[in-house]
C-alpha cells in the first residue's frame, strides 16, 4: 500500500505544504535555523512514505522519536537559548503559528515578538521557558492493535432482560505517529469502540481481544493512556490555568520540583494557545466562562499534561467552527508527530480536516465498512463501486454511505441488480436500494476484499520487537504526589472551586435575613416566666433544626455533582480516593461554619440569650457540631444514592424525621419508635442547646435524664465520623464498581 505512487506523492504533496508553513512561520527567523527545521520536517515525513512493511513502520516511528529526542539533546547542547527556542519548536512542528493557535493577527504579533530585532532578553528568555516541547520527551511508545472486538449492552425490560451488540467485531490497529480517525453515523458505536480501546470498559460484555504493544490492558497503562470524553468534565469555578496546574501537581511524578509541575502547566496553556485566557474562570451552565473551543482545549491539555503515549479523543471538534477544528487537529497531528498514538472519532470533518487523518475507521450500525489509509479510502470505494458523483467533501460521502444514503453516489452493479431483481419479485417501482441493503453490501465488500488481508496483517505484525528495550519491562503503577500532598492539593482545589458558592451572597443574605427575623421575633426574650422559658426554648429548638436542615442540603450535592469528575480522575489514578475524600470533606469546613458565626452573633444578642462569654462560645460550638455531623449525613445519602433527585427525596424524609423526633413537638412518643430520637442530631443539639442556656432544665420542658450533656456531645462525635465512614465506604464501592 505504502508503494503506492498515487498515495506517496499525496502525502509528499503534504509534507512540502507542511513544509512550507513551518518556512513560513520561521520567516522572520535566522535561514539557518530554517534549514535545520525543513531538513528535521522533511526528513521524518520521507521516511513515512518509504516505510512499507508493519515492522518498517514500527521501526520509522521510533527512528522518528528517537532522531526527535536526538536532536533536542543537540539542541541543548549546541545552540543558543534564543535559537532553541524558534528552531526546535518550530522545526518539531510546535510552533504557535504552526499549530495554528492564534488567530491571523496573533500569529503575527507572535512572530513579530520573536524576531530577532524585536525581542527583548527577557522576553526571550521568558518564550523559552514557557514554549518548551514537553511532548517530544521520551515515552513508552504504544502499538494499539483490536481483533474481532464485540460489544452488547443489556437491555432490561420489565420483566425480561436481552443483549443487543453494539459493536459485531471490529478490528484494526494505530501505531506510534499515527493519528487515527473513528468515523460514522450517529449513534453507530464509536465512543463505545473508543471507551472500549481506552480500557473504559472491561467486563464480559466484551469479545475480542485489544492489545497495547502486544500486551492486554494493565493498571499501569493508566498514566499512558489520555481519554478526552465527549462531555467536557471541568470545574466551572476554576481559571484555566489552576485547572492545568493542579492537574499536573497531582499526575506528574513525584520526581518533578512544584516548579516544574507548574512550569509544565504553563508549556501545555503555550502549546494549546491558551495563554490569553488563563486567567479566564471556565465556566457553566450559570457561570459565563470561556468559549466552547477553549473549554474542549483544556481538556484536552489535562490529558497531554501527562505526555501520555496513546490518547483517545471523543469528539474533540464537535460543536466548533472549522478553523478551530483544524487547530485542534494540528494540535493532534503535532502530538503524533512526537511518536504519541493518537486516536479520535470525529462527526463531520470538514475536508481539509479529513486529509490530516493517517488511518480511518468508518463504522456503520456496529459493523466496520472501512480501516485503513484515510487517502486510500475514497480509492477503495470507488473500486467497490461507490463513487460520488458530484463534488463532494470526501467524509460526507463516507458518511452518507454508511448511513446508507446514495444520493449523489454511483450505485455498484450488484446493487443495482439485487434492487431491480427485487422489484421485479415485489412488483415495485423504488428502484433504489434500502438503506439495509447498502449497509449490507458494505460490510460484505469489505469482509470480502479487506477484512482478510487486514487481519492478516494484524496477526503478523510483532509490536514487541519496534518497542525499545528499556520501555518493555512493565511500569509500576505510581502515583504523582503522595498522600499527604494530594490532600493539600485536593484541598486548596477544593476551597478555590467552592468559594463562590459560600461567598455568595444570596446564601450570606439568606443566612443573615433569617437571623434578623429570628432576632426580632425573639427580641429581648426572657426566662421570667414559664411561658416565656418555653418560648426561648422554641428559639433554640429552631436553632438546632436550622443549622441540622441546611447542611444536609449543601452536603447530598457533593459527591453527585463531582462523580463524572471523581470517575475521571481516578481513571488515570490522580490520587487516592481517601485524600479525596479527606479533603472534599474538610475543604467544606472552614466556610461552611464562617456562616454561623454570623448567624449566632445576630439572633443570640437580639434574642437576649444567656449574656456570659461560656454561653456564647458553647452555644457556637454545639451548633459547629450539630453542623457537621449534619453535613456527614448528607454525604452519606449523595455517596450512596450518587442521583441528586434521589438524595434530595431520601433527605427530606429523612430530615424531617429527625426533626419531630427532636422532643420538641411530640412529647410522649411511643416507646417502639421512641429510639428513633437517638439518631436524630437536632435532639442531641436541642438538649445541649437548653443545657448551656439553664443548668437545670425545668421540668415542664419535658426533658428527661439530662446528665452534664456528655452522652449527647458523644452521640454527635460519633455521627460526625460514623456517617462519614459510611459516605466512603460507599463511593468506595461505587468506584470500584465503575472501574470494574
Ligand atoms: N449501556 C447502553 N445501553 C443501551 N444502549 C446503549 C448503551 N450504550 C450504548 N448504547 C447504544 O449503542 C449505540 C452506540 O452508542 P455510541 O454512544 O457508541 O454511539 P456513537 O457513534 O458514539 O454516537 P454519537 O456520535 O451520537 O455520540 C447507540 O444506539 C446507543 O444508544
Amino acid at each position: 500500500m505504502d508503494s503506492d505512487p498515487a498515495t506517496r506523492s499525496s502525502v509528499i504533496d503534504r509534507t512540502r505544504s507542511d513544509q512550507l508553513e513551518v518556512l513560513k512561520s520561521l520567516s522572520r527567523t535566522a535561514s539557518t535555523e530554517t534549514e535545520f527545521s525543513t531538513e528535521l520536517n522533511g526528513g521524518a515525513r520521507k521516511s513515512k512514505v518509504v516505510g512499507s512493511s508493519p515492522a518498517k513502520r514500527g521501526s520509522y516511528h521510533i527512528r522518528k522519536s528517537r532522531s526527535t529526542q536526538l536532536n533536542m539533546k543537540v539542541d541543548l547542547d549546541e545552540v543558543s537559548n534564543a535559537a532553541l527556542s524558534r528552531a526546535s519548536s518550530a522545526s518539531l512542528g510546535f510552533s504557535l503559528s504552526f499549530t495554528g493557535f492564534t488567530p491571523p493577527q496573533g500569529v503575527a504579533d507572535l512572530n513579530a515578538s520573536l524576531s530577532d530585532d524585536d525581542i527583548s532578553p527577557v522576553g526571550d528568555l521568558e518564550s523559552n521557558i514557557k514554549r518548551k516541547n514537553f511532548i517530544v520527551e521520551p515515552t513508552l511508545p504504544i502499538y494499539l492493535k483490536f481483533t474481532d472486538v464485540k460489544y452488547k449492552v443489556f437491555i432490561k425490560g420489565v420483566t425480561t432482560t436481552n443483549e443487543k451488540y453494539i459493536l459485531h467485531g471490529i478490528s484494526g490497529s494505530a501505531s506510534p505517529g499515527e493519528v487515527v480517525a473513528l468515523m460514522g453515523p450517529s449513534g453507530c458505536g464509536k465512543t463505545s469502540l473508543l471507551s472500549l480501546l481506552g480500557g473504559r470498559i472491561s467486563n464480559n460484555a466484551v469479545e475480542g481481544l485489544v492489545t497495547y504493544n502486544d500486551e492486554t490492558y494493565n493498571k499501569s497503562l493508566k498514566r499512558r493512556i489520555g481519554f478526552v470524553t465527549q462531555d467536557d468534565v471541568l470545574f466551572a469555578h476554576l481559571t484555566v490555568k489552576e485547572t492545568l496546574t493542579y492537574a499536573a501537581l497531582l499526575l506528574l511524578p513525584k520526581t518533578m520540583t512544584k516548579q516544574q509541575k507548574e512550569d509544565r502547566a504553563m508549556d501545555v496553556i503555550y502549546e494549546l494557545g491558551l495563554e490569553r485566557c488563563q486567567n479566564t474562570m471556565i465556566g457553566g451552565s450559570f457561570v459565563r466562562g470561556v468559549s466552547g473551543g477553549e473549554r474542549k482545549r483544556v481538556c484536552i491539555g489535562c490529558e497531554i499534561i501527562i505526555n501520555p503515549s496513546l490518547l483517545f479523543l471523543d469528539e474533540p471538534t464537535s460543536g466548533l467552527d472549522s478553523t478551530t477544528a483544524l487547530r485542534i487537529v494540528q494540535v493532534l497531528h503535532n502530538i503524533a508527530e512526537a511518536g504519541k498514538t493518537v486516536v479520535t472519532t470525529i462527526h463531520q470533518p470538514s475536508s481539509r480536516l479529513f486529509h490530516k487523518f493517517d488511518k480511518l475507521i468508518l463504522l456503520g450500525k456496529g459493523s466496520l465498512l472501512y480501516f485503513g489509509k484515510a487517502s486510500e479510502a475514497m480509492p477503495y470505494f470507488e473500486s467497490i463501486g461507490c463513487s460520488p458523483l458530484i463534488a463532494m467533501n470526501p467524509a460526507e460521502f463516507l458518511l452518507d454511505l454508511a448511513n446508507g444514503n446514495l444520493t449523489d453516489i454511483s450505485i455498484p452493479s450488484e446493487l443495482h441488480d439485487e434492487v431491480q431483481t427485487n422489484d421485479m419479485a415485489t412488483d415495485a417501482k423504488a428502484n433504489k436500494p434500502s438503506t439495509n441493503d447498502v449497509h449490507e453490501y458494505l460490510v460484505g465488500a469489505y469482509e470480502n476484499k479487506m477484512e482478510s488481508k487486514e487481519k492478516k496483517t494484524l496477526v503478523s505484525e510483532d509490536f514487541k520487537e519496534c518497542v525499545p528495550a528499556q520501555h518493555q519491562k512493565k511500569m509500576k503503577r505510581e502515583w504523582g504526589a503522595n498522600w499527604n500532598q494530594q490532600y493539600v492539593i485536593l484541598f486548596m482545589r477544593g476551597i478555590k472551586e467552592r468559594r463562590h458558592d459560600y461567598l455568595s451572597w444570596m446564601r450570606i443574605t439568606q443566612v443573615i435575613a433569617t437571623a434578623l427575623i429570628l432576632g426580632l421575633l425573639w427580641w429581648h426574650s426572657n426566662t421570667a416566666t414559664p411561658k416565656a422559658l418555653q418560648d426561648q426554648a422554641g428559639l433554640l429548638f429552631f436553632i438546632a433544626v436550622f443549622w441540622g436542615f441546611f447542611p444536609v442540603f449543601t452536603a447530598i450535592f457533593t459527591f453527585p455533582q463531582e462523580r463524572a469528575m471523581l470517575n475521571k480522575e481516578r481513571a488515570v489514578d490522580m490520587y487516592k480516593l481517601s485524600a479525596y475524600f479527606m479533603a472534599r470533606t474538610t475543604s467544606d469546613m472552614p466556610l461552611d461554619l464562617l456562616l454561623p458565626i454570623i448567624f449566632l452573633l445576630i439572633v443570640y444578642f437580639m434574642a437576649g440569650l444567656r449574656q456570659t462569654a461560656t454561653a456564647f462560645f458553647l452555644t457556637m460550638l454545639i451548633v459547629f457540631l450539630c453542623i457537621v455531623a449534619a453535613q456527614g449525613l448528607g454525604l452519606a445519602i449523595g455517596a450512596t444514592l450518587l442521583d441528586i433527585k434521589k438524595a434530595t427525596t431520601l433527605a427530606s424524609v429523612t430530615v424531617m424525621t429527625f426533626m419531630l423526633a427532636g422532643g420538641f413537638f411530640v412529647k410522649s412518643v411511643p416507646s417502639f419508635i421512641s429510639w428513633l430520637r437517638y439518631l436524630s442530631f437536632n435532639y442531641h443539639t436541642y438538649r445541649l442547646l437548653l443545657k448551656v442556656q439553664y443548668d437545670e432544665v425545668p421540668p415542664y420542658l419535658n426533658v428527661t435524664d439530662m446528665d452534664k450533656g456528655l452522652r449527647e456531645v458523644v452521640s454527635l462525635i460519633i455521627m460526625v465520623f460514623g456517617y462519614r465512614l459510611l459516605a466512603y465506604i460507599s463511593l468506595r464501592r461505587t468506584n470500584l464498581r465503575s472501574a470494574a
